[in-house]
């Protein structure tokens, strides 16, 4: 059995993370890895329902304060239950967002300050994190037009915010990969799915068996 390893693919909204997590996906299965496939806010039961509550209604249905606990009392739940557990059978596991979102949007945009948000996830998580996290970046307002034609139905609670904070949520990402840059790496997200897919995977190159 090899090592697992834990990904995790982050970025702003629309940039394309779901549809790179399936392409990687079956990229890491044909090198004959075993892979599982996770998202946040979710990957367990109990973080599932969690984000429901953090999705659903109103902007204004949970302070800064609460909303940055809910999602760390989520990871912590989708760590132990179903991360750690895959990492420790050799498993790859490909995380739809992880902590670097919470620093990003709870922590530079939301105002909280990313040391606040680290702290929370020192805490509920043991400070567990990926082996490399890839940061999908487009122009300004591009992958907020691909997800509005994506969905008919509207933005969610967070992904409904005004432009300044997604910005401000890209500028955070941007951050991340300045102070932890052997982690963190950005990936131009612009160009066709397979051309985006060959770039994450050099990405990964040096941590691929
Ligand atoms: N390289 C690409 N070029 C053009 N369109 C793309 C590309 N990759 C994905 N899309 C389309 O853009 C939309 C958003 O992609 P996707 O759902 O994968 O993004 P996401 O980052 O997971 O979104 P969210 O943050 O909202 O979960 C989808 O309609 C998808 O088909
Ligand atoms: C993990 C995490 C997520 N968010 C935000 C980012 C998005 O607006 C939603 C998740 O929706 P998606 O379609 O599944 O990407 O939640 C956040 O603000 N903080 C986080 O830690």
């Amino acid at each position: 059995m090899g090592a697992g390893r834990f990904i995790s693919l982050e970025g702003g909204e629309g940039v394309g993370k779901s549809t790179q997590l399936d392409a990687l996906s079956q990229a890491l299965e044909g090198r004959g890895l075993e892979v599982l496939v996770t998202r946040e806010p979710g990957g367990s039961p109990g973080a599932e329902a969690i984000r429901k509550l953090l999705l659903e209604g109103e902007d204004t249905r949970w302070t800064p304060r609460a909303e940055a606990l809910l999602f760390a009392a989520a990871r912590a739940d989708h760590v132990a239950k179903t991360i750690k557990p895959a990492l420790a059978k050799g498993v790859w596991v490909l995380s739809d967002r992880f902590l670097d979102s919470s620093l990003a949007y709870q922590g530079e945009a939301g105002g909280l300050g990313i040391d606040a948000v680290r702290d929370l996830h020192r805490f509920g998580s043991e400070d567990f994190l990926p082996d490399r996290t890839l940061v999908l970046q487009l122009p300004d307002g591009e992958g907020a037009r691909r997800a509005a034609s994506r969905d008919s139905d509207g933005a969610d609670r967070i992904g409904g915010r005004s432009p300044a904070y997604h910005a401000q949520v890209d500028a955070g990402f941007r951050k991340m990969a300045e102070a932890e840059p052997d982690r963190v790496q950005i990936i131009d997200a612009s160009g066709n799915a397979q051309t985006v897919t060959a770039r994450l995977l050099y990405a990964l190159g040096d941590l691929l068996p």
